[in-house]
């Protein structure tokens, strides 16, 4: 059985035959949530946090299974859920979820390999844990901005009305800091309309201030009982202790995230609402990086894209494009000078083509910058480490190549458009995908489960436990197929010895 490594909580195993009657029940009761919730009682450390539900099954299956609010408020009374009357939901067959439905984490297995590690999957429940009428909601939007956030606000508030009829909906302002430190701002699904054309949130969002007691201390007195919070892995963190307190405190108020990031490194989930938008936006600087090296005499275009720790834009943006010839990551390490290096092969290329286009994501060659500059080790709010300007520093290092004994007469032009990136709002794709994340997660605030995060695994939408998202981070796999299909499309050097392989396969067999 796989147990999960994170060090601050300890899995209990438990044999799925004490549950299956309630794991493979179709029908949701009054009394009965699915098997997992019957177990409060082992789910609670000393110290009080949030212990994961691990139910195992046969041949290796394994639920990671999320917190409900009756592990810690007993006897809650349930009603049926007002979708049954909807004429646009009433008429699909089997539109209420299994309560014995998990999604599989791993899809790829084998004959004789474990079936693996599940998550529940989302979607309506039957019974529900909330009268509609009850219902107060917030919704808050932390951390850096990415495209579909206004997106899924509407559609929570949308969602919760049309589906739920909940009419009390207010927004934070501002992020964590707006629950104690800024008026709060009605949300109705007229108010909220045409928000989805928009980039940004209107809510406005923040980095840093999250107090977890006068947050939970605004959540109580304004008597809300379901917190919808959009975030990164920063802002899934804060959700978790929030949670925590709120379970402590033993209030009736579900909490619910839902994964925001324009980097794609949130873990477990297929992909971040905005990245295909992002992606999509960042073809627009290599064709103006493309066009501006073509044109020119030894034409270089250098263009800067967003991922912190991940290089998800910049290798998909490569991969789509075609016309770059170098991608620099931050999980493939490079160097400079000599045999190999990077400017070595630049000449090469621009000798071969004339001319030639680098994306760089903006979290690549950290090491390098801060060799050759004095590095201040500055962070943001939140505590995430400020970056030093890959972009110019490389533009700097590559002019300087080439004027050094007169080698070459260059003609560089460094693009830097990340910001623009994640301002737009979100294309087709993302908006419909913001529509299920926003459905999924009301469906499971109003089935009663809480302390989640919610998102796509294999295609299927599933309610995750908050530590799966946040105890590591999505990063490309630079020993993986889509790193080696980048590598031949642009054909340049790997960077990597036969022992940089080989440690990087070695970490991947750890994790
Ligand atoms: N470990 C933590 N515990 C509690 N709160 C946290 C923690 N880490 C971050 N936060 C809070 O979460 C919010 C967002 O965090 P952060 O600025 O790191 O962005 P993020 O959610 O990771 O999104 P992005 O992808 O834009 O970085 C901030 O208000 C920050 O104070
Ligand atoms: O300037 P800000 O708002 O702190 O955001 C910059 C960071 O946010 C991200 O877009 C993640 O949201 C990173 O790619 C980037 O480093
Ligand atoms: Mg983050």
């Amino acid at each position: 059985m796989e147990f999960v490594s994170n060090t601050s909580v300890f899995p209990t195993p438990i044999n799925l035959f004490d549950l299956r009657s309630s794991l493979s029940s179709t029908k949701d009761t009054s009394s009965s949530t699915g098997g997992s919730r019957r177990r409060s009682g082992k789910e609670m450390e000393a110290n009080g946090k949030y212990q994961p539900k691990i139910v195992t099954g046969e041949s290796g299956y394994v639920l990671e299974d999320v917190p409900h609010l009756t592990d810690y408020i007993p006897d809650l009374p349930t009603y049926s859920n007002p979708l049954q009357d909807n004429p646009a939901y009433s008429v699909v067959r089997q539109y209420f979820v299994n309560m014995g439905d998990t999604v599989a984490q791993k899809i790829v297995v084998h004959k004789s390999g474990p079936r693996g590690t599940h998550f529940r999957r989302a979607g309506p429940r039957q019974r529900v844990y909330f009268n509609s009428d009850d219902v107060n909601v917030c919704i808050v939007t932390c951390g850096g901005l990415c495209p579909g956030l206004n997106t899924v606000i509407r559609e929570l508030v949308c969602g919760l009305s049309h589906m739920y009829g909940v009419s009390k909906i207010v927004g934070i302002e501002d992020g964590y800091r707006g629950f104690y430190a800024r008026n709060t701002i009605p949300l109705t699904p007229k108010s909220v309309n045409d928000i989805h054309k928009r980039g940004g949130t209107i809510i406005g969002t923040s980095r840093g201030g999250h107090d977890t007691s006068k947050i939970v201390d605004s959540i109580q007195d304004r008597g809300i009982n379901q917190v919808y919070i959009i975030g990164g892995d920063g802002t899934q963190k804060g959700a978790t202790v929030i949670f925590e307190e709120i379970k402590r405190r033993g209030l009736k108020v579900a909490v619910v995230g839902i994964p925001k990031t324009v980097d794609n490194d949130i873990a477990v989930i297929d992909k971040s609402f905005g990245f295909d938008t992002a992606v999509e936006e960042a073809q627009r600087a290599i064709n103006a990086a493309h066009v501006e090296a073509h044109s020119a005499e030894n034409g270089i275009g250098v263009v800067k894209l967003m991922g912190r720790y991940s290089g998800f834009i910049a290798m998909y943006a490569t991969l789509a494009s075609r016309d770059v010839d170098c991608c620099l990551i931050p999980e493939s390490p490079f160097y400079l000078e000599g045999k190999g290096g990077l400017l070595e092969f630049i000449e090469k290329r621009i000798k071969e083509n004339g001319h030639m286009v680098i994306v760089v994501a903006e979290g690549a060659g950290q090491e390098l910058i801060a060799e050759s500059m004095r590095s201040m080790e500055h962070e943001d709010a939140s505590g995430n480490k400020l970056l030093l300007d890959v972009g110019l520093w490389l533009s700097q290092k590559i002019k300087n190549h080439f004027s050094s004994n007169k080698k070459m007469a260059i003609n560089l032009k460094y693009i830097d458009p990340t910001y623009m990136i994640r301002a737009v709002p979100s294309n087709a794709s993302d908006n419909v995908y913001c529509t299920l994340l926003a459905h999924s997660a009301i469906h499971g605030a109003m089935a009663g489960y809480t302390g989640f995060t919610v998102g796509p695994v294999n295609g299927r939408h599933a309610y995750i436990p908050f530590y799966r998202v946040t105890e590591k981070q999505n990063k490309v796999v630079i020993t993986d197929r889509m790193w080696a299909r980048l590598l031949s499309s642009t054909n340049q050097p790997s960077f990597l010895s036969h022992n940089d392989v080989e440690e990087s396969k070695e970490q991947e067999t750890l994790t």
